[in-house]
């Protein structure tokens, strides 16, 4: 049993989550979530096939009202707490309340909670109250899929990192590095050689790069972090890469390994998985918060059916009606087929469109993976400044952070309801507020299926909104 039980006060302080498995509800939320254990109760996972050790999955809550200082005092360095209170993390959100515990206690864990939700702070803390600051040396790999996150979690670590106001004593600070794709790996190879950080967020094709050449290497790893792992493991092309690191450039033994993720499908298999293949240690704790709703509950949903051809002037509608504070407008990635027809994507028709007709105060913005790097990042400081239009595909959908988004408009519906679970947590980001958020998709009649698959999966439901209703 995990060593956090052993605990009995905190093992006191833990109550079964009052959360309602409407049997009604369970087959249709298979995909996602695993029915059999929202069946089973709260506190563990069924045991794993093979008579192999129960991976720990904690659907318990801390009732009473701690602080995040209560909670990290101790373990986390006070000029870190500080930062954290000057930059406005005081109470900590569900995820942070149940995982850090369990984090500070020096388990392997799966982060399992809502987009936006504060997973991101979850696992910095863990690495600050882990790392040596005096040390020269990786002791921190936190892994992403997109350059665009790595700049995010990048930005948090070095908030995290600098020093407070009226802090005195800092004898030395930590370093933090992002390895990203595009970046400048020769620059960072001389840097890696001479004064290795103490943390590095890195892209799996820049580090394995670094690894590959011996540039650095992870003997003195003590957290490992794969970020959106759903994604790293069922969609990214570098799976073998990532199996790799997580096997032979370093030991589960010596290091802590944490894996998050807003969507885990079928999550008991890959805690199954963590365990035989040795990627975590036998006694993994799956932190899942609010397993009974995957998407946050001030979002509301909606769709509008219109044709093809009328898309863009609905789009022009509801842009109007709705007067975003800033607002994300996905657009499918372009076929090979059209590419091939020398056809422009439809982020171009958008992007055209919109400059041409939008007569609104928000800028608009495009962010696309064919984009070259500078552009994307210049695109990404941009839309940071302030309230904007963002045209992006689904590049922005996984861990992209820009609290200020209200509105969400799907142009091209998303593949998956993995996609939309995604695509829609872009919005309603800021966790103490409950500021109506939305989603809006732009289907054909022949759509409505496919969104309502959507909704029977992610357990949400979606108003109708009639463009003639709208229309001056
Ligand atoms: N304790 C806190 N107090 C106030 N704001 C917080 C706290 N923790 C996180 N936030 C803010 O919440 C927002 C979402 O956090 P974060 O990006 O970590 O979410 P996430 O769970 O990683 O989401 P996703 O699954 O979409 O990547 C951020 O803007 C962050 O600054």
């Amino acid at each position: 049993m995990a060593s956090f039980f052993a605990n009995p006060s905190a093992a006191a302080a833990l109550m079964p989550s009052p959360v309602n498995p409407d049997l009604s509800l369970i087959p249709r939320f298979s995909r996602l979530h695993d029915p059999i254990s929202i069946l089973r109760g709260f506190s563990c996972s069924p045991p794993l096939p093979c008579g192999l050790p129960s991976a720990l999955s904690r659907r318990v809550t801390l009732r009473s009202a701690v602080s995040l200082r209560d909670i990290c005092q101790g373990c986390v360095p006070e000029h870190v707490l500080m930062r954290a209170e000057e930059v406005g993390y005081k109470m900590p959100t569900d995820v942070q309340r149940e995982s850090l515990p369990v984090l500070l206690s020096g388990q392997d864990c799966v982060l399992h909670a809502q987009t936006g939700s504060g997973k991101t702070l979850a696992y910095l803390l863990l690495i600050f109250s882990v790392i040596s600051f005096q040390r020269s040396a990786v002791q921190a790999l936190i892994v992403v899929p997109t350059r665009e996150l790595g700049m995010q979690v990048t930005k948090v670590a070095r908030m995290l990192a600098a020093k407070p106001m009226g802090f005195e004593v800092m004898q030395k600070s930590c370093t933090i590095m992002a390895l990203l794709d595009g970046g400048l790996l020769k620059r960072h190879k001389s840097w890696l050689k001479a004064e290795p950080p103490q943390v590095v967020v890195a892209t799996i094709g820049s580090l394995c790069q670094m690894l590959d050449r011996h540039v650095f290497n992870l003997e003195a790893l003590r957290v490992l972090v794969i970020d959106e792992v759903d994604f790293m493991f069922y969609s990214s092309k570098q799976v073998h890469t990532l199996r790799k690191l997580l096997n032979s450039y370093s030991s589960i033994e010596n290091r802590q390994t944490v894996f998050a993720s807003a969507s885990i499908p079928q999550h008991n298999r890959f805690l199954y998985d963590c365990v035989q293949q040795k990627w975590t240690k036998n006694n993994v704790v799956h932190i899942h918060v609010n397993p009974v709703e995957p998407m946050p509950s001030h979002v509301h949903h909606k769709f509008m059916i219109c044709g093809k051809r009328e898309r863009l002037h609905a789009l022009l509608v509801l842009l109007q009606k709705d007067a975003p504070k800033s607002g994300i407008i996905f657009v499918g990635e372009q076929s090979e087929k059209s590419k091939k027809a020398g056809k422009p994507p439809s982020t171009t028709l958008v992007i055209d469109f919109l400059k041409a007709s939008y007569s609104g105060c928000l800028e608009v913005f495009l962010l696309e993976a064919d984009m070259n790097f500078n552009a994307r990042a210049s695109s990404l400081s941009d839309v940071r400044q302030g309230g904007c239009l963002l045209v992006a595909t689904d590049l922005a959908s996984r861990g992209f952070d820009l609290p200020q988004t209200t509105h969400i408009y799907n142009f091209d519906l998303p593949r998956t309801a993995v996609d939309y679970l995604h695509r829609a947590g872009r919005t309603g980001r800021m966790p103490f507020s409950k500021e109506i958020c939305s989603v809006t998709s732009l289907i054909t009649h022949d759509e409505r299926f496919v969104l309502r698959r959507f909704e029977n999966e992610l357990m949400f439901q979606c108003e109708e909104v009639c463009l003639e209703s709208l229309a001056p």
